[in-house]
């Protein structure tokens, strides 16, 4: 009798542009109970050559949908990895590629209404016919300003254009989405955390999400 492996308990690390969910991630490196699926921007890097993050970026009209369809399959993708270990941990969803950047590039012009169509019916076909779990959404809230000043430290080459009112649009998508719950479907608990904070004291905070996500990993004794 083969056990039947239930599904490891999936976390959606979600927030702005700067938000610092790297960082978060990192700190649950140490857990060798917790799998980590972090966004796969060197996918969007280079597609057999092409950069397709640098691309949209300097002409979105042209290119946010091919980058906005790219970014939905390696989020599928990564949706669909299976992991061997009882928690898994994913850098955004298809959720936040639906509601925060496909839903802003309709709103600000990028995407056209057909294109965005598009975009929405792959979304609601995924939705409705793959099975995308979720337990919990750690949702990293940054004021805009905050976010900004770190893309400026992180000096991302591709995103050095993007001016603070793209990231405050971005923002008010992620609070309607996670915390007023008024645009789309919010598909777990929300734990929210401050991600104003700076490295020294933002450990305090990440440990108020560990007790929700580590007494998942069977492994991990409690401190
Ligand atoms: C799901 C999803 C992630 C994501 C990231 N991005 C951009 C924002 C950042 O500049 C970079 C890495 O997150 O990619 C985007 O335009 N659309 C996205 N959709």
């Amino acid at each position: 009798m083969n056990a039947v492996s239930k599904r490891p308990f999936t976390v959606f690390v979600e927030g702005n542009i700067g938000s610092g969910k790297t960082t978060f991630l990192e700190h649950f490196c140490q857990f060798e109970d917790i799998t980590l699926l972090t966004e796969p921007v060197e996918e969007w890097r280079n597609l057999n050559g092409w950069n397709l993050l640098d691309l949209m970026y300097k002409d979105p009209t042209k290119w946010a949908m091919a980058f906005q369809s790219y970014v939905s399959l390696t989020m599928l993708d990564m949706h669909c990895k299976l992991t061997p270990t009882p928690v898994k941990l994913m850098e955004r969803s298809l959720y936040s590629a639906r509601y925060c950047f496909v839903e802003q590039m309709m709103r600000n012009g990028t995407l056209h209404p057909a294109q965005f169509a598009v975009l929405d019916e792959w979304f609601r076909f995924i939705h409705h016919n793959i099975p995308i779990a979720a337990d919990l959404i750690v949702y990293l809230k940054a004021t805009p300003a905050v976010a900004y000043e770190r893309i400026k430290k992180r000096a991302r080459s591709e995103e050095q254009c993007v001016p603070l009112s793209y990231l405050e649009s971005l923002h008010k998508l992620h609070e309607d989405w996670l915390v007023h719950r008024t645009l789309g479907e919010c598909p777990a608990p929300v734990l929210v955390l401050d991600a104003d904070l700076d490295l020294s004291q933002i450990t305090e905070e990440y440990k108020k999400s560990e007790h929700q996500i580590l007494r998942h990993a069977v492994d991990v004794v409690m401190r």
